[in-house]
């Protein structure tokens, strides 16, 4: 079959057939069966922490919220339905589609752990069941890569971290990771279509390439430094890094120095970072140039960062491309998008595996603080259960705790109402400032690298009453 190929970013203004083919296909047995005004609950959640890791930072809600708004059928996507076989009469339906779907979130940049709704879509059942995929792929890629990024952040500490991933990303996914990245933690990025699209910050040093293209090395570092006097970071590994390009460019530094400028820094590339970066230092602060900085990038990730400052190499900035934009080594964050009522009768989904057995119901979320203002643990009950004193571990109920001394905060707010959103679309730039906030709340014990520490979510004991009967009578009747 040919299929006529559409430019890919269009995507973005035409999210509608951005989706799996079932959808469309349940959608219109909805629709063909009378169902199409049943009122249906799906909760997006996670089951397993990517990275081995202790946490989740929730991305991907701006580019949601932001796509949604334009979600509706085009002619020539009906069109397209037409010829797959979709009915005449369901075409007609999506023909005058306007969203109108309610949405629970929590914020964007917010920290958050398995079981949890993090999302709960309401609206009829068509509706909500279309939005299934596009929800997953925007909100379980951006997850990870700003978890990704925050554990990068997490390692370098005070120092700078840099996204350098465009080139290596999985496609135009890449636009997305270097939004992601920000919103972890991440300084800048090198990518400078996501900085025009999402209005963050750029930045960037220089190729080997432009080494390489002059004849010597000085020349390439002098001509750089003349047209970026104040925004000079020199790469100094192309030819022999402690014999050429660190006295080079300690050369140019002083040169800039009698213009009234400062060299910022220098750039390592290749190597043993700790011994080049340590004699590096060495000849600069020797040379009086203890103000410029040295930046290393190779195939870096959150333990090499750690390594390296476990061994004192005297770095400030990290180059961080590929471990970071594709989420090495985690492929996808596992998030799903469950039915969890329709017509406000909670439902279920039953497996063998009783950690798979989903939460029914309209819920609620629910964190509690430790003395210290720390993240002591989270809630999940029903939306109409008032106060609740114990939450129980999801599986093991005899393990449970007494939550009623504890300061508490509710975590879902309602982001989309009837289709209209109810306070704009988060920046990016305001979701980095509050998954570090954040971030700063939660123990160190979540956030090392080795074995963290579980963090404690519980449910109701109505929520559980609830899963337990409602998973005894499907298997009853089915
Ligand atoms: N001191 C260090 N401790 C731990 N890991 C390091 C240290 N220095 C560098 N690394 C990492 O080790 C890897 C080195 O890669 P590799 O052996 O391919 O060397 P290279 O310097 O890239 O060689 P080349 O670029 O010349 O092919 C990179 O991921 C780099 O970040
Ligand atoms: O290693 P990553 O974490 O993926 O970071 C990005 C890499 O991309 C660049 O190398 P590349 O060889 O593509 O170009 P260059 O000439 O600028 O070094 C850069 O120098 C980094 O090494
Ligand atoms: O600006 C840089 O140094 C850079 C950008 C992309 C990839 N590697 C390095």
């Amino acid at each position: 079959m040919e299929v006529a190929s559409k430019p890919i970013f269009n995507t973005l203004n035409r999210p509608a057939l951005y989706t799996d083919f079932y959808e469309l296909t349940m959608a219109q047995g909805y629709f063909l069966s009378g169902r199409k005004d049943e009122q249906a609950c799906f909760n997006y959640f996670f089951r397993d922490l990517p990275f081995d890791g202790g946490y989740v930072v929730f991305a991907g809600l701006g580019d949601f919220l932001e796509i949604l708004e334009n979600f509706r059928f085009h002619d020539d996507e009906l069109e397209y339905l037409k010829e797959q076989g979709f009915r005449p009469e369901f075409l007609e339906y999506l023909k005058d589609f306007e969203l109108e779907v309610s949405i629970d979130s929590v914020k964007e940049g917010e920290i958050v752990f398995p079981l949890e709704p993090v999302v709960q879509v309401r609206g009829n059942i068509i509706q909500t069941q279309l939005l299934e995929t596009l929800l997953l792929n925007i909100l379980n890629f951006e997850s990870l890569i700003a978890t990704k990024a925050a554990r990068l952040k997490y390692a370098a500490g005070e120092r700078k971290v840099l996204d350098f991933g465009l080139r290596r990303a999985q496609g135009f996914g890449g636009i997305q990771a270097s939004k992601a990245a920000i919103i972890g933690g991440v300084e800048a990025t090198s990518n400078v279509y996501s900085s025009f699209v999402h209005g963050i910050p750029a930045s960037g040093t220089m190729a080997h390439s432009w080494i390489q293209s002059f004849d010597d090395e000085i020349t390439a570092f002098r001509k750089y430094a003349e047209y970026y006097p104040d925004n000079c970071i020199l790469l100094v590994d192309t030819y022999d890094t402690l014999a050429s390009g660190v006295p080079n460019a300690i050369t140019v530094a002083k040169e800039l120095e009698e213009k009234g400028h400062k060299l910022q820094g220098i750039r390592l590339d290749s190597g043993d970072l700790a011994y080049f970066s340590r004699k590096a230092r060495n000849q600069l602060d020797r040379a009086g140039l203890d103000y410029v900085k040295i930046a290393v990038s190779n195939q870096l990730d959150e333990r090499l960062i750690k390594s390296l400052l476990g061994q004192e190499a005297p770095i400030d900035l990290f180059g961080v491309g590929t471990r970071l934009v594709t989420g090495h080594e985690t492929p996808a964050l596992d998030g799903v998008y469950k039915l969890t009522s329709v017509n406000n009768e909670p439902k279920l989904k039953i497996s063998e595996n009783v950690e798979k057995i989903t939460l029914p119901g309209n819920k609620k979320l629910i964190r509690y603080y430790d003395d210290r203002g720390r993240f002591y643990g989270d809630g999940i009950m029903l939306k109409e259960e008032g106060t609740v004193d114990t939450i129980y571990h999801p599986y093991y109920p005899a393990k449970h705790t007494k939550v009623t001394d504890f300061e508490s905060e509710m975590l879902l707010y309602e982001v989309m109402r009837n289709g209209e959103l109810t306070d704009g679309v988060p920046t990016p730039g305001d979701s980095a400032k509050y998954a570090k906030q954040r971030l700063e709340k939660l123990n160190a014990e979540h956030k090392r690298f080795d074995n963290p520490h579980i963090y404690k979510i519980g449910i109701s004991k109505k929520l559980m009453d609830l899963r337990d009967e409602l998973a005894q009578s499907l298997k009853k009747n089915n």
